[in-house]
């Protein structure tokens, strides 16, 4: 079955795989306690564990399909990694379901996937561990169309740790149980460590009724799928492709919206800019045009200039 599945089925159950042994490696890293920071400049910190989950996510993709273009936010990887690094497993589980029939004749040279291999680095450096997610991005020809959002230190009932969240246009999404934000209330996620004046400009927009200021985009874009939050508003650049890709997908597979503040689709094939620089919007179950609108036209015009 696996063999004859469409391509993109078999990037997804690969996906999903390789994201679950990724969030090991990160556990893993934390659990030794040396994390090996780099500092990648402008406070954007770097650990042993963003650098090898991304060569166990990139080795393994590449070795199962190498015609398919991967983009990863550390850069290029060294992907000689050892045997137990290679993921061959497919999630059998997804690759039971139908392929959705837009995506069904993609080929490998249609794709580009994004990786971002520890999502809320900042965050897993000083503790806030439930932040940190690994991203897996799949997008055909400029759009982003699959989505994997895993999250290492996610505490199952049973107490094992991880969970893996996906979607695809079309078809869906699992490994959640999506409710909406209470009525009667307007809460935003946003950034905890990145505002600035345009920013707040932009939240002051809204009639918030809470305000949670978390790290990581996967962590922001979750909320919202599990009805923490009503709208992720981002009034500046800083998220990279890499950090939305995923989020996108599962978000808009829920039937939710990931736009920039002026609600246009960020484009993800291989020669786009990674930073996002008209900042990021999202939602779901809200209408998301409202919501772009309700933000000052002049305030929406400065982001990213
Ligand atoms: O993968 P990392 O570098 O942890 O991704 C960053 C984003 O690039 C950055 O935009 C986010 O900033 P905010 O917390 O201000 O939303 C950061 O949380 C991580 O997602
Ligand atoms: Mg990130
Ligand atoms: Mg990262
Ligand atoms: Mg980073």
């Amino acid at each position: 079955m696996a063999s004859t599945a469409p391509v993109i089925m078999r990037i997804m159950a690969s996906s999903i795989q390789t994201a679950k042994l990724a969030g090991g490696i990160i556990r893993d890293v934390l659990k030794q306690g040396d994390l090996g920071i780099v500092d990648k400049g402008k406070n954007d910190p770097q650990t042993e564990a963003d650098r090898s989950a991304q060569r166990c996510i990139i080795a393994s993709l590449t070795k199962k399909f190498p015609g398919v273009k991967i983009i990863g936010e550390e850069g290029g990887s060294d992907l000689n990694v050892c045997d137990d690094w290679l993921v061959e497993d497919l999630d059998e589980e997804f690759l039971q379901k139908s392929c959705p029939a837009e995506w069904r004749d993609a080929k490998p040279e249609d794709f580009v996937i994004w990786v971002d291999p520890l999502d809320g680095t900042a965050e897993y450096t000083q503790g806030y561990v439930e932040h940190v997610t690994v991203l897996i991005g799949i997008a055909v020809k400029d759009a982003a169309v699959g989505g994997i959002i895993h999250q290492p230190f996610y505490q199952q009932p049973d107490g094992e740790l991880g969970r893996t969240i996906w979607g695809l246009k079309g078809l869906g999404t699992g490994g959640f149980t999506h409710s909406l934000a209470p009525p009667g209330e307007f809460i935003i996620t946003t950034t905890r460590s990145h505002s600035n004046a345009l920013h707040q400009q932009a939240l002051n927009a809204f009639p918030a009724t809470k305000i949670l200021k978390v790290g990581g985009a996967g962590f922001k874009v979750l909320q919202l799928l599990e009805g923490k939050a009503h709208a992720y508003v981002f009034a500046t650049p800083g998220c990279k492709k890499w950090d939305t890709c995923a989020p996108e997908a599962v978000l808009e597979a829920q039937g939710g919206f990931l736009t920039d503040i002026n609600g246009k689709n960020y484009s993800y094939n291989a020669d786009v800019e990674h930073v996002n620089r008209q900042g990021v919007l999202a939602s779901v179950g809200e209408n998301h045009s409202e919501l772009v609108y309700k933000i000052p036209r002049k305030v929406r015009e400065a982001v990213g200039v």
